[in-house]
């Protein structure tokens, strides 16, 4: 059942798990444990139930989702890094919770991303081959919404069939897209083509996976939640806070049992309990999840106090870690006139494909980020590393990416109301920079501080650096010879090192991989540095208490992060099921 505002929740129902947020880890977790028809379970989420809103379903309709109902609406303290500046930081609000609003790109990082969780964790189960069946069990390939010819874009073999998330790929063919496998194919040894960067090694240039079926998108929401809404032993408050986690008892070692939930509808409303028979698992995302965990007196004992708050477990590590992926894009003008920047300048057209979309879903809007992307490492003699250590996982990882892009995108100038331009996004995807997240205050309806500390190291930097000059040779193939006309401002003027990294500091974004804030460790292991959950993701030093969201991550994997969080979340599920 779906409750609107927690006054609703019936007060009779005993549930044996309390799951918080309904994003990419919460409803895996809510689907898999309600198959058993005698578990009982409730998820609270604070955003709203309107899933089916339009801006939500049409996949090219992604960005207009920031600053708006279905956005946290945080913001970054000023880094360092980036000269200062603080930047917008995206999080869905609304079931489906990130993967709602996210830009919908399917990667599932490579065989080295989860071979170095099993080592950091000691955990085997965490491994690639481990993992294997939770991989598979997630997806589901289905025709693009254009129906093309799919061969030599994909590798079916490497892929599940049958799960709830259904991905395809481009569902719009774009003139530029044999321009991007041309190139790829002429400059092979520095771009070699990868049929599917999904296979484990996701080195190369290939077709983009997204999480788009028959033109629409598909979240966690839609893909997880909704076709099991009708379960009896599911029920699902929408629309309220969770504030806390409560202490419900002692365990006879002494260990605190967390089965309580604490929560409210508004900040001035009235606030409720609810407690477990068997677990609370928060799901709340990287940077709530640790936000909760300190304001319920699971934390650094020192930043705790300083805020007035008990401690009751010292988890040092709750809230250090966090890792993201910055991007930079780089501009040029083109030769056609048929390019997606139309979209954008053309009312009438855009009012066409909008009603393309809604009679068949097909047409420009069903696309979302670029056909292809680029998976890409630093060569091996690279002058960084004689200074500073790899960052990535292993050879199958890359340290940059490429999205290459059929218009104009910036994020830091306004975008020209004509013109016709190509865009290639070059993001730092290994990266070795480290933030945190900190209390501001008590206040549970109050952001906490959020400090991603983008390139703070030399290794991010140079990679940052070394990604724009590839995208120019990348873009200087014969491929683009009569597309390409001339780079853009301000990225034309940047030529030197120096010129390129003050471009980078000045406009540098991010990807919205926010991710590694509770981060998983050896089980047992205690202190600074060892993680803030046990491998089987049970939060250090408690009982009946469990993470499953990408906060959970010790290292983030290089490729998006949503399906590194299904796959978290389908492990998480079977581990709890087991041991039910
Ligand atoms: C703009 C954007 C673009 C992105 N693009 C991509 C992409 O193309 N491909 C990709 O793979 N990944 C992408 N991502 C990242 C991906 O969506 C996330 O990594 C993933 O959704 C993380 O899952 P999660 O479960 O940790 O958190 P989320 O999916 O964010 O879910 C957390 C949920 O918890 C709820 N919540 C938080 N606090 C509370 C509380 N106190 N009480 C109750 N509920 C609470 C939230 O409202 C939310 O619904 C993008 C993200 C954003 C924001």
């Amino acid at each position: 059942t779906l409750y609107q505002n927690a006054e609703s929740l019936p007060k009779a129902t005993n549930y044996d798990f309390i799951i918080v947020g309904g994003g990419a880890g919460g409803t895996v977790v809510a689907n898999r444990l309600t198959e058993n028809p005698r578990t009982k379970v409730l998820l609270i989420e604070a955003g709203s139930s309107d899933f089916n809103n339009l801006d939500i379903e049409v996949p090219s309709f992604a960005p207009r989702l920031g600053r708006t109902q279905f956005d946290w609406n945080f913001t970054t303290l000023g880094q360092p890094g980036l000269n200062g500046r603080s930047i917008e930081y995206q999080r869905g609000f609304v079931l489906g919770g990130s993967t709602a609003v996210n830009i919908m790109a399917y990667c599932r990082g490579s065989k080295d991303d989860y071979d170095r969780w099993a080592e950091v964790t000691g955990d085997e189960g965490w491994s690639w081959n481990s993992l294997q069946p939770y991989i598979r069990k997630i997806e589901n390939p289905v025709a693009p919404a254009d129906h093309h010819n799919t061969q030599g874009e994909i590798d079916l073999s490497v892929h599940g069939h049958g799960g709830p998330v259904n991905f395809s790929l481009p569902g719009q063919l774009l003139p530029t897209d044999q321009r991007v496998i041309g190139a790829s194919l002429e400059l092979s040894t520095e771009f070699p083509f990868n049929l599917d960067y999904n296979s484990g090694d996701t080195i190369g240039i290939g077709w983009t996976q997204t999480t788009t079926s028959n033109g629409h998108r598909v979240d966690a929401a839609n893909s997880y939640l909704a076709p099991v809404l009708s379960r009896s032993n599911l029920d699902i408050l929408v629309n309220t806070l969770v504030t806390k986690v409560v202490q419900t008892g002692t365990q006879r070692g002494g260990e605190p049992i967390f089965r309580g939930v604490e929560f409210a509808s508004s900040s001035s409303g009235a606030r409720f309990t609810r407690s477990a028979s068997q677990e609370v698992i928060l799901s709340a995302g990287a940077i709530k999840t640790p936000q909760i965990l300190m304001l319920s007196g699971i934390g650094d004992s020192s930043h705790l106090s300083s805020l007035g708050v008990k401690t009751i477990v010292n988890v040092p590590d709750v809230g250090t870690n966090l890792q993201d992926h910055p991007l930079s894009t780089i501009s040029w003008t083109v030769r056609s006139t048929n390019t997606l920047d139309n979209v954008r300048t053309n009312e009438t057209l855009a009012a066409e494909l909008l009603q393309q979309w809604n009679s068949s879903r097909t047409g420009d809007l069903v696309l979302g980020p670029g056909n292809q992307l680029g998976w890409l490492r630093l060569p091996n003699n690279a002058s960084i590393f004689k200074q500073a250590a790899d960052p990535s996982a292993g050879p199958t990882s890359a340290h940059y990416e490429f999205i290459p892009t059929d218009s104009f995108v910036s994020f830091s100038q306004p975008f020209p109301s004509q013109g016709n331009f190509f865009t290639m996004f070059s993001n730092l995807i290994s990266p070795s920079s480290r933030g945190n997240i900190t209390l501001n205050s008590t206040d549970p309806f109050a952001h906490p501080l959020i400090q991603p500390n983008m390139l703070s190291t030399e290794f991010d930097i140079f990679t940052m650096r070394e990604a724009i000059k590839a995208a120019r040779r990348f873009m200087s193939a014969q491929s683009w010879s009569d597309w390409i006309i001339e780079e853009t401002s301000p990225t034309s003027a940047a030529q030197t090192d120096e010129e390129i990294e003050e471009y980078i500091r000045s406009t540098c974004f991010t990807v919205n991989h926010v991710t590694c804030t509770a981060p998983m460790g050896r089980t047992g292991s205690n202190g600074r540095g060892s993680g803030a959950l046990n491998s089987d993701l049970t939060v250090k030093g408690t009982i009946g208490l469990r993470v499953v969201d990408a906060s959970a991550f010790p290292f983030i994997p290089a490729a998006h992060t949503q399906v590194p969080t299904y796959i978290l979340a389908e492990r998480a599920a079977d581990m709890i099921k087991s041991g039910f």
